[in-house]
C-alpha cells in the first residue's frame, strides 16, 4: 500500500538510518516528516519540532510529544503533559546530510518563527518561582528551538517599563515576560510611551505564567483549549503565531495610563488589593478575603457614562458626552501621585471624537465596576466569557444591588464565568467609558481603589494603603479603545 510519501509532493526524500533500522525518510510539501520504523511514523514539522542540530554522520531533531495528560515539568502537578524527545536520523551520504540541514533549516525558517527573543524574568511574581521556571522549563524549549534569548531579571516595580523604553528592537523578534500579567501590562505602556510607538508597539509580546494573576497567559490558551501551563505558554511563542490585541487608554488630566486586561472599582478591586495582607496564607488569602467583603459589604457612590457596542443600548440612561477631565475642587486629592510622564511624541490614546458618540449614564451605588479585555483575570476567574482579543470593546460587568447570598452565589461563579447570567449583573460591551469614583456609602471619609491590570492606579482618601504608588488620583477617569494595537503570540 501506499504510503502518504507516495501521495504527496516531497521536498526531500532519501534512504536513512533511523534506530539501526534502514528506511526511507521524507519530508512533504505539506510540513509532515514521514518513515516507516517499527510501522508508520510521522512528525508535523509546525506542531511537533522546535529544531535539529546536525551531529556527525546524524541529524538529530527537536521534538515535543504531547503525552495528553498532566503538566510539563512533573513534579507535584502532575505527569508531564509535553516531553522533549530527540528523534536521530542518519542520511545515506555526506551530500544528503548538507541537503537535509538546508531543505530543513528553509522549511523551519518558512515559518516565520522568533529567532531572538527579549526576556523579562520577574523573581519576585507570584509564588517566586520564576527563576527557576526560566532556567527549568523555559530555556530547554527555546534552545530546542535555537532560539537566541537575552534575558533581563526586573529588579523593581516599573523596571520592564524603563528597560523597553529605550531597547534596540532591530535585536528582537519579541518580548516575553516570565511573570504575572503586571510585567506585560509594563512593557505595553513601555512601548507606548516610546517616540516610535507605532512601529513599537507591533513588536510581538509572549507571557509565561509565573505570577500570581495569569489572566492573559490563561485567556491565550483556553482560547483553543490548552491547558495554562508553561510548556504551552512557550511552545505558542516558539511557533509564532501571533494576533492583535485592543489596547485601553486611561486618561485623568494629562494622564494616561496603558491597560490590556481590566479595570476594577468596588468589591472586586477590594479583595483584589487588600487581600495583600493575606499574603502569608498563601492562594486561599482571596477566598478568604472576598468573604469578608461580602459579610462587611461595601457600596460606593458614583456615575459611569459609556458608549454601548451595538446591541447594547439598553443599558442605563442617554446623556452628553460628560468630559474626561477631573472635575475642578474635587473632594478627591491625589495620595502618593506619580503620573506616567509621556514624552512629546509618546501614545495619546485612540483619535475618537467622543463628543459625537452616544452616551449613556448610570448613577450608584456600585458594589462592583469591572472591565475586562480578555476572558479570564486570572486562572481561576473567568471574569468576562464574552471579552474577544481585538473585537475593540470592552466587556463590562456591573453590579448595583445584590443580596449578599446570590452575591456569594454569583461569586462562586467566577471560576466558570457563569456569574455573567445572574439577575443581579449587568454584562454589556462598551467602546468608551467614564467612571467618577466616590466614597463609600455611609463613609464619607472612605473612599475606594481602582485596579488595573492587578496593580493600584487610584487610591481614595481612608483606603488601604499598601507600598506601591498610585498612578492616578481618585477622580474622573476616561477609557478608550483602540482596537488591536498591540501583537501577542497565540497559540493559533
Ligand atoms: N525585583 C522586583 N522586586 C519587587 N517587585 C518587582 C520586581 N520586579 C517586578 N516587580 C513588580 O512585581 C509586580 C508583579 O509582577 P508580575 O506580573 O510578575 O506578577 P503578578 O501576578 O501580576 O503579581 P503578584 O504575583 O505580585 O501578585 C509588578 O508590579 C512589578 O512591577
Amino acid at each position: 500500500m501506499d504510503g502518504p510519501a507516495d501521495q504527496h509532493a516531497a521536498i526531500i526524500s532519501d534512504r536513512v538510518t533511523v534506530n539501526g533500522t534502514v528506511t526511507k525518510l521524507s519530508l512533504l510539501a505539506d510540513g509532515r516528516l514521514w518513515w516507516s520504523e517499527e510501522g508508520q511514523r510521522s512528525l508535523t514539522v509546525e506542531k511537533d519540532v522546535l529544531g535539529f542540530t546536525g551531529d556527525g554522520a546524524n541529524i538529530i531533531l527537536k521534538t515535543i510529544v504531547e503525552t495528553g495528560d498532566g503538566c510539563f515539568g512533573g513534579g507535584s502537578r502532575g505527569k508531564q503533559r509535553v516531553i522533549r524527545k530527540d528523534v536521530v536520523f542518519r542520511p545515506s551520504s555526506e551530500e544528503a546530510h548538507k541537503l537535509w540541514c538546508q531543505k530543513l533549516r528553509e522549511f523551519i525558517d518558512s515559518l516565520g518563527r522568533p529567532k531572538r527573543l527579549f526576556v523579562f524574568v520577574n523573581p519576585f511574581g507570584g509564588r517566586k518561582t520564576a527563576t527557576n521556571i526560566f532556567r527549568d522549563q523555559v530555556k530547554p524549549l527555546f534552545e530546542d528551538a535555537q532560539v537566541q534569548f537575552t534575558l533581563q531579571e526586573t529588579k523593581h516595580q516599573l523596571h520592564a517599563m524603563q528597560v523597553v523604553q529605550s531597547l534596540d528592537f532591530s535585536k528582537y523578534d519579541g518580548i516575553v515576560c516570565v511573570s504575572g500579567d503586571g510585567i506585560l501590562v509594563e512593557v505595553v505602556n513601555g512601548l507606548l510611551q516610546r517616540d516610535d510607538w507605532d512601529t513599537a508597539i507591533k513588536m510581538p509580546l509572549g507571557v509565561v505564567p509565573a505570577g500570581t494573576g495569569n489572566g492573559m497567559a490563561k485567556s491565550l490558551l483556553d482560547s483553543v483549549g490548552d491547558p495554562c501551563t508553561v510548556a504551552d505558554a512557550v511552545l505558542a511563542i516558539i511557533r509564532g503565531h501571533k494576533r492583535s490585541l485592543d489596547v485601553a487608554t486611561i486618561k485623568q488630566e494629562e494622564t494616561r495610563y496603558f491597560s490590556v486586561l481590566t479595570l476594577a472599582w468596588g468589591i472586586v478591586a477590594d479583595i483584589d488589593i487588600e487581600s495583600e495582607k493575606y499574603r502569608w496564607m498563601g492562594s486561599p488569602r482571596i477566598d478568604f478575603y472576598a468573604l469578608t467583603r461580602i459579610i462587611h459589604l461595601r457600596h460606593y457612590i458614583g456615575s459611569l457614562y459609556f458608549v454601548p457596542a451595538p446591541g447594547f443600548e439598553a443599558y442605563g440612561e442617554p446623556t452628553s458626552y460628560p468630559g474626561s477631565s477631573a472635575s475642578k475642587g474635587s473632594n478627591s486629592d491625589p495620595i502618593d501621585v506619580e503620573p506616567v510622564k509621556l514624552q512629546r511624541l509618546s501614545y495619546k490614546g485612540p483619535e475618537i471624537f467622543l463628543e459625537n458618540l452616544s452616551w449613556r449614564g448610570l448613577s450608584g451605588p456600585f458594589i462592583s465596576v469591572w472591565l475586562h479585555n480578555v476572558p479570564w483575570a486570572a486562572e481561576n476567574t473567568k471574569a468576562a466569557p464574552d471579552a474577544e482579543f481585538s473585537d475593540g470593546y470592552l466587556d463590562l460587568i456591573l453590579v448595583k444591588n445584590c443580596p449578599k447570598l446570590s452575591l456569594l452565589s454569583l461569586m462562586s461563579e467566577l471560576n466558570n464565568g457563569g456569574h455573567v447570567k445572574s439577575p443581579y449583573v449587568m454584562y454589556l460591551k462598551v467602546k468608551a467609558f467614564i467612571l467618577e469614583p466616590g466614597p463609600r456609602v455611609g463613609h464619607q471619609k472612605k473612599e475606594g481603589i481602582i485596579d488595573v491590570d492587578g496593580e493600584v492606579l487610584a487610591r481614595g482618601k481612608g483606603s488601604y494603603q499598601c507600598e506601591k504608588k498610585a498612578l492616578m488620583a481618585y477622580d474622573k477617569l476616561q477609557i478608550t479603545v483602540d482596537q488591536g494595537l498591540a501583537t501577542i503570540f497565540t497559540p493559533i
